[in-house]
Formats: C-alpha cells, sequence, structure tokens
C-alpha cells in the first residue's frame, strides 16, 4: 500500500501453514499422515512380518543377500524420533523393506513375498498425496519467503 509507514504493501505472510487453492500447505503435516499411514499397515494382516527385524536364526542366509535390513517397526521407531527430515526420506525406507522382500524371496509365488506385494500397492498410493502435498507447501513456504524484505 502507498500510505507511508505502513509495510503491508510488499510482505506475504510467512506463516508455515497458509491457505492455497484450497489446500491447507503445512509443511509439518506429513509427520503425523505417515504416522497414520504406519498404522494402518500395522493392522493390515500383510504386514505381520515385516513390524519387526527379520530372525536371523530363522534365515542364516538372510544377512548373505540382503545388505540393509528394514522393518516397519524400525521405521515407526525412527519417524517417532524425528530422524525423517521429510516424506521422501520415510518413503525411501519402506520401500528398502519391500525390496529386500523381493531380493530374498526364492521366488514369486512365497507366500511373504505376496504379502509384500500387496502391502506395497496399498502404501505407493497412500504415500503419493503425501509427498506432492509436502512438495508443494515447500514451494509455497520458498516462494512467500523468498519475497520476505
Ligand atoms: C514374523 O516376522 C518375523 C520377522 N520377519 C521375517 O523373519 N521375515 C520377513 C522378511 N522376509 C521376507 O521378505 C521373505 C521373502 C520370502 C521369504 C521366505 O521371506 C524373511 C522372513
Amino acid at each position: 500500500s502507498d500510505t507511508p509507514g505502513t509495510s503491508t504493501g510488499h510482505r506475504q505472510r510467512a506463516q508455515s501453514s497458509s491457505k492455497k487453492r484450497g489446500v491447507a500447505l503445512d509443511v509439518n503435516a506429513w509427520r503425523g499422515q505417515c504416522r497414520e499411514l504406519l498404522r494402518r499397515m500395522l493392522e493390515s494382516a500383510d504386514s505381520e512380518p515385516f513390524r519387526q527385524p527379520v530372525d536371523l536364526f530363522a534365515y542364516p542366509d538372510y544377512r548373505d543377500i540382503i545388505d540393509t535390513p528394514m522393518d516397519l517397526g524400525t521405521v515407526s521407531e525412527t519417524l517417532a524420533v524425528g530422524n525423517y527430515e521429510n516424506p521422501v526420506e520415510f518413503a525411501k525406507d519402506v520401500r528398502l523393506i519391500f525390496s529386500n522382500s523381493k531380493a530374498y524371496t526364492p521366488n514369486k509365488k512365497s507366500r511373504i513375498y505376496s504379502m509384500t506385494l500387496s502391502l506395497s500397492a496399498f502404501f505407493e498410493t497412500q504415500v503419493l498425496p503425501i509427498i506432492s502435498d509436502f512438495k508443494s507447501a515447500l514451494r509455497n513456504q520458498r516462494r512467500s519467503r523468498q519475497h520476505l524484505s
């Protein structure tokens, strides 16, 4: 505005969440959304083999094949202590669970591998909007900070 002494003319409100195009653009919303997604996966019977680390006494050759074991309990703990910076890092660990299972399975008809397939199909549909909402919130945040005087 041109009234001397007022600075509202060019300053954007640099809020963490602002309404834009009907979506709440909150750069922190992804964490609660990922916790809820994990909760829904953990309640599914398909996640049973993936809730805890692999028992190396039951599968003694597991580490010959798998370099980086991962499980939903570990992902849950990492999220809870704040060690994921964004939903992309979270999705990378969850996807590691599924790629480990695909690498270890002796054949594509194994029961545990088939559980991986249905669980990962569910995961991918649910995590996509979480990641795209986070990226648009980040773009919006950078846009509004950029114009700050
Ligand atoms: C109750 O869960 C205990 C911890 N979980 C496991 O021990 N496992 C889960 C990971 N895993 C496989 O993805 C896999 C693919 C094909 C076969 C035969 O196993 C190996 C077994």
